[in-house]
């Protein structure tokens, strides 16, 4: 329907095709079915959730799936989708305006632009972040032609690509003692880093896929970027499909530096006149032969060690897109830069909505919940945003989603499953806890954080089967303090136990 002035209005409105868009976006629609619903995005594809599974009460698996946006038109025929990026918000005004001169009206509004890789350094054409289809292109292409890259970050993007690439040297340089830090600990990194050394591929075990193949042309030298469009974020198994491999022989050939950050980065030229030396690829985990090779650009690492490369991935976080949406329209941001929402996913101006990754959850959390910028959390902001923005409209309230109860992720790291529940890191706790640990090597790792007797969290490696038992105890409170260490004991069936 065409507003004051030629600008189109539309009772909803959702900025970001990704999967908080997409999803606030078709629950307004199924919610509103004789109301425009806008979807304005930046990308030609839409991310869409299929094959849903509620896997226990709060874990879930789904694919993932781009599709053209004309699909997500014909599954729901008053979502209407306009692929133009937003570059104004008026928020006093209720009107964006988007880069193709256009301008909407809404009444409520859910902004879902997601986030962008946080580089090390912005602007480095040897340093690459991954976030879309685009960028996970460009970094195949340059990997084709790589015989050593250096990964920094020690998150979830980092222990996918170390687990991943062959053929290519990898030093992957990280600032904690252990590898990954944002999902485990020192015991379960240390369960994990017999992968990285094994040689050969493994038959990966079933998993969830949205597949990225890549064609065209190859270029050498400098690396490929890829494009400015903002995509949507990749999601589990983005890497299947994507042949990862350099131009060597070899499976698996990774080095850590532990401790340690990125000092400066230098080019060729500049590390020819410092007269400089780096290392070669250490043999047997030492380092003492300076490399007579010539590398395109160099890193120097706070512990002093130089090494050369083809490129460097960043791999060190995400930072929200909030930008388009900041300028006149006062919004209260998170530390982290995303837009602050309080329980029922509002903003801090009036009509305004935001989830997934573009937002920081600011309201008080349950004591096992908190926020990370995940695939599943995505899905269930959207949801429950749109829940929120149809009860705001209807004058009705809304109790918080279920989901928020518990954080429960369900992902795959080195070929194996892994859930981690409420706080599994003790995340929060201060030395006011205790860890219960099984181990078997090669099998799985199984860790339980306690206090005062009660499960608070759990990291659970491996085909462990535990997870529905122990999100069952994290979110009763029961008090487990007389089963001891028998809450692991393999020979106790835990879950007739508690049954
Ligand atoms: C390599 C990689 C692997 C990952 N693996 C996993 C995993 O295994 N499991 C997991 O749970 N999570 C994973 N994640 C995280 C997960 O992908 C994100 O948390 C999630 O997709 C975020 O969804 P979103 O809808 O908030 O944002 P996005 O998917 O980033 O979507 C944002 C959308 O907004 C659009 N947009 C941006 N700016 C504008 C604008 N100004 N105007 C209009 N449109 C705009 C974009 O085009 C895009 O469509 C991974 C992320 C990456 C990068
Ligand atoms: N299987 C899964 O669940 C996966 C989830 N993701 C999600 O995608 C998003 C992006 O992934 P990542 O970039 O890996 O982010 P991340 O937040 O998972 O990890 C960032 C890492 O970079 C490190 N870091 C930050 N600044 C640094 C610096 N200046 N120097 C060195 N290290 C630095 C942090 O300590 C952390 O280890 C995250 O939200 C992540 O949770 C990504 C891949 C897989």
């Amino acid at each position: 329907m065409a507003g004051p002035g030629g600008a189109a209005r539309g009772r909803f409105a959702v900025v970001g095709g990704g999967i908080a868009g997409v999803t606030c976006a078709e629950k307004l629609a199924a919610e509103f079915p004789s109301e425009d619903i806008f979807l304005v995005t930046a990308s030609p594809v839409i991310k869409a959730v299929t094959n849903f599974k509620q896997v226990s009460k709060t874990l879930e698996e789904f694919d993932v799936e781009e599709q053209p946006s004309s699909l997500l038109e014909k599954r729901y025929p008053n979502i209407r989708v306009i692929q133009s990026g937003v570059k104004q918000l008026k928020s006093d005004e209720h009107k964006i305006y988007t880069e193709d001169g256009k301008e909407y009206i809404y009444e409520k509004l859910c902004l879902c632009a997601g986030a962008k890789p946080k580089l090390i350094v912005e602007g480095n054409p040897y340093v690459l972040g991954i976030r879309d289809t685009d960028s996970a292109q460009a970094f195949q292409k340059n990997l084709a032609h790589a015989e050593r890259i250096v990964v920094v970050g020690n998150g979830g993007i980092a222990l996918e690509l170390v687990y991943e690439i062959q053929g290519c040297e990898v030093i992957w340089a990280i600032k904690d003692k252990a590898i990954g830090n944002t999902f485990f600990d020192a015991g379960a990194a240390e369960f994990l880093l017999p992968k990285l050394t094994a040689e050969g591929q493994e038959t990966p075990i079933e998993c969830k896929r949205t597949k990225y193949t890549v064609e065209g042309s190859e270029e050498k030298g400098r690396p490929t970027g890829a494009s400015d469009k903002l995509g949507s974020a990749l999601g589990p198994d983005w890497h299947e499909g994507l042949h990862l491999k350099g131009t060597k022989e070899f499976s698996h050939k990774v080095h850590i530096e532990i401790l340690c950050e990125v000092k400066k980065i230098h080019l060729q030229q500049e590390f020819i006149q410092l007269q400089w030396t780096s290392l070669t690829f250490p043999k047997g985990e030492k380092n003492v032969e300076a490399d007579e090779v010539l590398w395109p650009v160099y890193v120097e690492l706070t512990n002093g060690k130089i090494y050369g490369c083809n490129f460097i991935v960043s791999a060190t976080g995400v930072v929200p897109n909030v930008e388009p949406f900041l300028d006149g329209n006062n919004f209260a941001v998170g530390e982290d830069g995303g837009l602050k929402v309080d329980k029922h996913m509002h903003t801090s101006l009036p009509d305004v909505f935001a989830a997934g990754d573009i937002c920081t959850a600011a309201w008080e959390p349950s004591p096992v919940w908190h926020q990370m910028r995940l695939w599943t959390q995505a899905r269930q902001m959207g949801w429950y945003a749109a829940k929120c923005m149809a009860a705001d409209a209807l004058g009705e309230s809304i109790e918080m989603d279920f989901s928020f109860e518990l954080f429960a992720h369900i992902t795959k790291f080195f070929n194996y499953k892994v859930v981690v529940l409420g706080r599994y890191n003790a995340q929060g706790l201060g030395s006011d806890h205790e860890l219960i640990l099984r181990c078997t090597k090669g099998h799985e790792y199984v860790k339980v954080v306690m206090q005062n007797g009660r499960m608070m969290g759990a990291v659970l490696i491996g085909e462990t089967d535990l997870e529905e038992t122990f999100e069952n105890l994290i979110l009763n409170q029961m008090d487990l303090s007389a089963y001891g260490e028998d809450l692991l004991n393999p020979d106790i069936d835990i879950e007739d136990y508690f049954d």
